[in-house]
């Protein structure tokens, strides 16, 4: 039997992997799609235009950058729609605004009059058909020490040279956003307790809790339905 059945997965869901810079949405997302032969979406940083630019410059390029990551997952929600699920997401549309704007917007590196642009555009995207909540949104947590360290062995240079204050308030905005977050069921997982670098079968136990929420959010939704 395959780990989809095995644990119950409907082969439709969408599975979100959120978290902050560095603390291994990608990873995981690789290690879920493989597991479960589902499709993935990725953010891609190589060929992001204005990555590069804006940290070296927030004021100067925090719209722009905005404006063109709500493009990208735009793009990718609607491809999602259109398979009809069966995806692991890396990164939730939910973070670029209720965090990343949200900081640049509040530490007076993006406008006011260009951050009302940019929630009024995700409002608008928001409410069209291709953006079903997820089933699932799996949040990453761990210390900001261990976090650091993934950021600076992976070496991008831009991130490298970004100072430690930044990453520290993402990271405390991170926690105060995921204790208020509701729009869909999350399930919380310390990256100190499975290492999908080393150990050999540390997936089947994220799966079995993975089948189970999704289970229980699918019963829930029927139930709303029906009412
Ligand atoms: N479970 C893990 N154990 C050890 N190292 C990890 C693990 N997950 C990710 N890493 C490493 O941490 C760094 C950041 O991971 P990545 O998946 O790129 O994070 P994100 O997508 O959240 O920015 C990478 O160098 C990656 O190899
Ligand atoms: N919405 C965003 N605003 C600013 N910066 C962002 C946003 N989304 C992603 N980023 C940055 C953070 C990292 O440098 C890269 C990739 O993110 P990662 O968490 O490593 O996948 O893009």
């Amino acid at each position: 039997m395959n780990l989809r059945d095995k644990y119950r997965i409907p082969h439709d869901s969408i599975i979100t992997v959120a978290g902050t810079v560095g603390v291994g949405k990608s990873t995981m997302t690789k290690a879920l799609a493989n597991a479960l032969n589902f499709k993935t979406s990725f953010e891609k940083v190589d060929t992001n235009p204005y990555l590069g630019k804006f940290y070296k410059d927030f004021e100067r390029w925090s719209f722009h950058l905005q404006i063109y990551f709500l493009a990208e997952r735009f793009k990718e929600q609607k491809k999602i729609f259109e398979y009809g699920g069966g995806f692991v997401q890396d990164r939730s549309i939910y973070e670029d605004t209720g965090i990343f704007a949200k900081m640049h917007y509040e530490n007076g590196t993006m406008s006011k009059t260009d951050y009302e642009t940019y929630t009024n555009l995700f409002e608008a995207m928001v409410m069209t058909p291709y953006f079903p909540h997820p089933d699932l949104l799996i949040y990453l947590e761990g210390s900001f020490d261990h976090i650091l360290e993934r950021i600076q062995n992976r070496g991008r240079e831009m991130e490298k040279n970004t100072s430690i204050s930044y990453w520290e308030e993402l990271y405390n905005r991170y926690e105060e956003w995921i204790n208020n977050f509701n729009a869909c069921p999350i399930l919380r997982i310390d990256i100190s307790d499975y290492d999908l670098l080393k150990q050999d079968e540390p997936i089947e136990p994220i799966l079995e809790k993975i089948g189970h929420f999704i289970q229980q959010s699918r019963k829930w939704k029927t139930r709303e339905i029906i009412k």
